[in-house]
């Protein structure tokens, strides 16, 4: 698998602000990355840094496994990482022929990124009279120009109503599926569940998780039991191997598993030890609770 971006122990300091710290991780060809973190968790720094806008304090990243300099590499990139911003009075037509000869870039594939962000309907229109989703979508025709191979995007769906959420998800996914590598910054996790295939969590620029997400969402939740005799019921639970963490609670206890169960065994165990158990249920945790429980908790 071919590797578009690695960073190696990236970080950065702003006068004793530690915004990303010690942050690692490899994009690889194909998927859709989702940097995801509550607001000031180091996401447009660490996209700052890896487009060159940024200096690092310390550590590094290597562009297409280190066959380009950091600098040439930016031709291969396509990036949205602040507003979008063009001349309000002219079409867009005429605002991509101009980043097309700032960038010293062919002009033929302008109607073939309109399509993609759905604006071909609207291409002689003066950009003044765009809604911000169509706004949006304009800034990514842009950044596909140069038939980028990653698009960078930081926070894109933010501001706009759900209609335009939609669409931008929507045309993220179509790029996604034509082979283009996709890297987001989110503070939803929502999005980046709905659009990414990895994920980096990050927290106070620190690194919570990182990996697939599905495999984020893969946990076997947690049973609730309790019996008459809590003394009994917890060294019972304290030996079994699927029990995480046994936690007692005004209700019983909580344990939290690192493999799928059988309520039915678990009882039948209980009873083979005398313990007669008064309550015993599962409850799976959602992506969301596990979300929350990372940026809290860690
Ligand atoms: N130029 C700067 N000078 C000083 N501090 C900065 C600067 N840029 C960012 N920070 C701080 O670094 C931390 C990380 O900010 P960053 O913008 O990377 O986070 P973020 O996850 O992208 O958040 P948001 O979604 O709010 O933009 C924050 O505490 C922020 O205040």
């Amino acid at each position: 698998m071919k590797t578009i971006l690695e960073i190696k122990n990236l970080s950065k300091n702003y006068s004793g602000l530690k915004a990303v710290d010690n942050v690692s991780f490899k994009i690889e060809k194909g998927h859709v990355y989702g940097i995801l973190g509550p607001n000031g968790s180091g996401k447009s720094t660490t996209l700052g840094m890896v487009l060159n806008v940024v200096n690092p304090t310390s550590g590094s990243y290597e562009w297409f496994e280190g066959t380009t300099s950091n600098h040439d590499a930016l031709k291969r990139i396509g990036a949205i990482i602040e507003r979008p911003n063009f001349y309000p009075s002219m079409t867009a037509v005429q605002n991509l022929e101009l980043v097309c000869k700032i960038k010293n870039i062919s002009k033929d594939k302008i109607e073939e990124k309109l399509a993609v962000v759905d604006l071909l309907a609207r291409k002689h229109s003066p950009f003044s009279t765009y809604s911000l989703g169509m706004k949006q979508r304009l800034a990514i025709a842009s950044a596909l120009l140069n038939d980028p191979e990653i698009l960078i995007l930081d926070e894109p769906t933010n501001g706009l109503d759900p209609q335009g959420i939609r669409k931008i998800r929507d045309i993220i996914q179509d790029i996604a599926k034509s082979g283009t590598t996709i890297l987001l910054a989110s503070h939803l996790l929502d999005e980046v569940e709905k659009v990414c295939s990895h994920v980096i969590v990050l927290r106070q620029g620190k690194t919570l998780y990182c990996g697939a997400v599905d495999e984020m969402n893969h946990n076997y939740g947690v049973v609730h039991l309790d019996a008459a005799n809590r003394d009994d019921l917890f060294e019972f639970l304290k030996g079994q191997p699927y029990a995480v963490s046994v936690k007692e609670e005004m209700e019983g206890f909580k344990v939290v598993l690192n493999q799928p169960v059988d309520l039915g065994k678990i009882n039948a165990a209980a009873f083979a030890q005398n313990i007669s158990l008064n309550k015993l249920y599962i409850k799976k945790q959602s992506l969301e609770d596990q979300f929350i429980q990372l940026t809290n908790h860690n």
